[in-house]
């Protein structure tokens, strides 16, 4: 197993990619903190996460604090100290894409979208970091950032610099870390279905067309993504920092 008896932090857990990534953290023997928004309606999902990691012979506990608060990720490293003895891993995942046009952005979304996936990830890296460096024994961050860290989207104008900000975050934080044997990684992915987007892709065409773009001839699942992230979180990736790893079928490199 890559990940025996590691204590990882997950936050947007409850669904889509970051569930994924807490199954195969499981599988792979780590026990897992599950943060999520702290919404009545996240609780039945991140129970049934819960169980089915028990069931898988690890532990879980869930984390109820939304992204974008300066504190949570304190909360969420102290539920790791309290109930699984420290961090070893941290994923920043939780993150939200609610499209719209540049021209009449309503101000608030703007905020909203920088405060969720860009501010608390801040904060919540360098609480994961110093409770690593207390611990001494280094430690992964790992930043879901996105494709659309490198490339633009017309609808998506407050939130491709949020991307692209985790991506730059994490190659200043390789620096920063890297001294406490801290390695700092982003993972982009490309168009992965999930409720993020199920809007969207509802639109039959735009969903057909999105795939056509993909050389490998679908788009993504949340499981692409567990196998990926346990890598950077493992030891497996023990000489990779300030690296970034585009899981998007081949979309990115797809001109003609
Ligand atoms: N689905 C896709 O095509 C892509 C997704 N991503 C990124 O992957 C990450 C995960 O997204 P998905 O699994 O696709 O979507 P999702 O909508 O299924 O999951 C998002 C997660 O973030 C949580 N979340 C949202 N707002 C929150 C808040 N204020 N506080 C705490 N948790 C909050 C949600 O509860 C949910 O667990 C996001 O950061 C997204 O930007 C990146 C590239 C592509
Ligand atoms: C939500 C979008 O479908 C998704 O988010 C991303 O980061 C990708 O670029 C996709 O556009």
């Amino acid at each position: 197993m890559l990940l025996n008896d590691k204590s990882v932090i997950i936050t947007g857990a409850s669904r889509g990619i970051g569930r994924a990534a807490a199954l195969e953290c499981a599988r792979q023997g780590a026990n897992v903190v599950i943060g999520y928004s702290g919404s009545a309606s996240s609780r039945p999902g991140v129970e049934e996460l819960i169980a089915e990691i028990e069931a898988l012979g690890r532990r879980a506990c869930a984390v109820g604090a939304p992204a974008g608060d300066p504190d949570t990720g304190d909360k969420l490293v102290e539920a790791a100290v309290e109930h699984f003895g420290g961090v070893d891993v941290f994923v920043n995942n939780a993150g939200i894409c609610p499209f719209h046009a540049f021209l009449d952005m309503p101000k608030e979304l703007y905020l909203e979208t920088v405060n969720t996936n860009l501010n608390g990830a801040f904060f919540a890296v360098q609480a994961a970091a110093n409770q690593m460096k207390r611990q001494g024994r280094g430690g992964a961050i790992i930043a879901v950032s996105s494709i659309s860290a490198l490339v633009g989207g017309g609808m998506q104008t407050h939130y491709t610099p949020t991307k692209a900000g985790l991506l730059s975050l994490m190659q200043s934080c390789a620096i920063a870390l890297g001294p406490y044997g801290i390695r700092c990684n982003a993972l982009l992915p490309g168009t992965i279905e999930t409720d993020i987007n199920k809007d969207d892709l509802a639109d039959v065409e735009k969903r057909e067309y999105m795939a056509s773009r993909t050389p490998l001839g679908r788009l993504g699942r949340p499981d692409d993504l567990a196998g990926p992230i346990v890598f950077l979180a493992s030891d497996m990736s023990q000489y990779v920092t300030g690296a970034s790893l585009l899981v998007d079928g081949g979309m990115f490199v797809n001109l003609q």
